[in-house]
């Protein structure tokens, strides 16, 4: 589904990826790891056609989107769910998820209103409530539900759990159980590693814009001290 090798970015003069790779295949899910400042963010930013690559291959569907626009990526199917929580404070939190609703026709079981209440109840009791009223971790479980109004093909999520009290950061990783559970395609980043191993399929980790370490959960568990090492968790 998504295939990005000897990805390289940059701000300006100062370059951040040097040699980032990284495959997901369909219904997988699979994590981006590394300390802060790594490049995880950079490489997000890069797949999604935010940050213009320098070189390198990167593929969605089949498709070469090295350089596409965000508009095209999210066209195809890529639906982000970027770090910080942005939604839009003056909608309800009903306007908030319609105004994201997209790419309905041919899909199988396309994400409607009614899903997203069932995924979270929370949501549906605030529905006529503006966005900006809401707690942080009801924003984020908003944020989440918003990216799948667009029906992804790919669902990424950049440190979706971030500064979430403990029993919210639960409702998000058993919403992302229950995507997983239905073939949804995922590319986590996020630094709860022991949920990340129960979780996600498969692994990699960046050092200073490279890939330097890829395997399973199994191979997270037996490298421990290694991986220790580069994400410092
Ligand atoms: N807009 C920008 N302009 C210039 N440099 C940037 C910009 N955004 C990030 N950087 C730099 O690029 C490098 C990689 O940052 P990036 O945000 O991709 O890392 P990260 O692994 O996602 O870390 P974090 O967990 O802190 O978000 C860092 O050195 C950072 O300072």
């Amino acid at each position: 589904m998504l295939k990005v090798a000897k990805l390289q970015s940059a701000y300006g003069p100062s370059q951040v990826l040097f040699d980032v790779a990284l495959e997901i295949g369909d219904g997988e899910v699979v994590t981006l790891l590394g300390r802060n400042g790594m490049g995880k963010t950079t490489t997000v930013k890069s797949i999604m056609g935010l940050v213009k690559p320098l070189a390198g291959e990167l593929q969605f569907s089949g498709q070469n989107v090295l350089g596409a626009t965000p508009e095209r990526v999210a066209r195809l199917g890529v639906g982000l769910v970027p770090e910080g929580r942005h939604t839009f404070p003056t909608l309800t939190v009903r306007e908030n998820l319609v105004a994201t609703a997209a790419n309905r026709l041919g899909r199988k079981n396309p994400w409607t209103l009614e899903r997203i209440y069932t995924l979270f109840p929370r949501l549906r009791e605030r529905a006529s409530q503006s966005a900006g009223t809401l707690s942080g971790g009801e924003q984020q479980m908003l944020v989440v539900s918003r990216a799948l109004m667009t029906n992804p093909k790919l669902l990424i999520l950049d440190e979706a759990t971030e500064g979430l009290a403990p029993v919210i950061r639960a409702e998000i990783w058993s919403c992302i159980e229950a995507l997983k559970a239905e073939g949804q395609s995922i590319l986590l980043i996020d630094k709860n590693l022991h949920v990340l191993k129960r979780l996600a399929d498969r692994h990699y980790i960046l050092e200073k814009g490279r890939t330097v370490w890829s395997g399973t959960s199994q191979d997270l568990t037996r490298d421990a001290e290694l991986v220790h090492g580069y994400v410092g968790l």
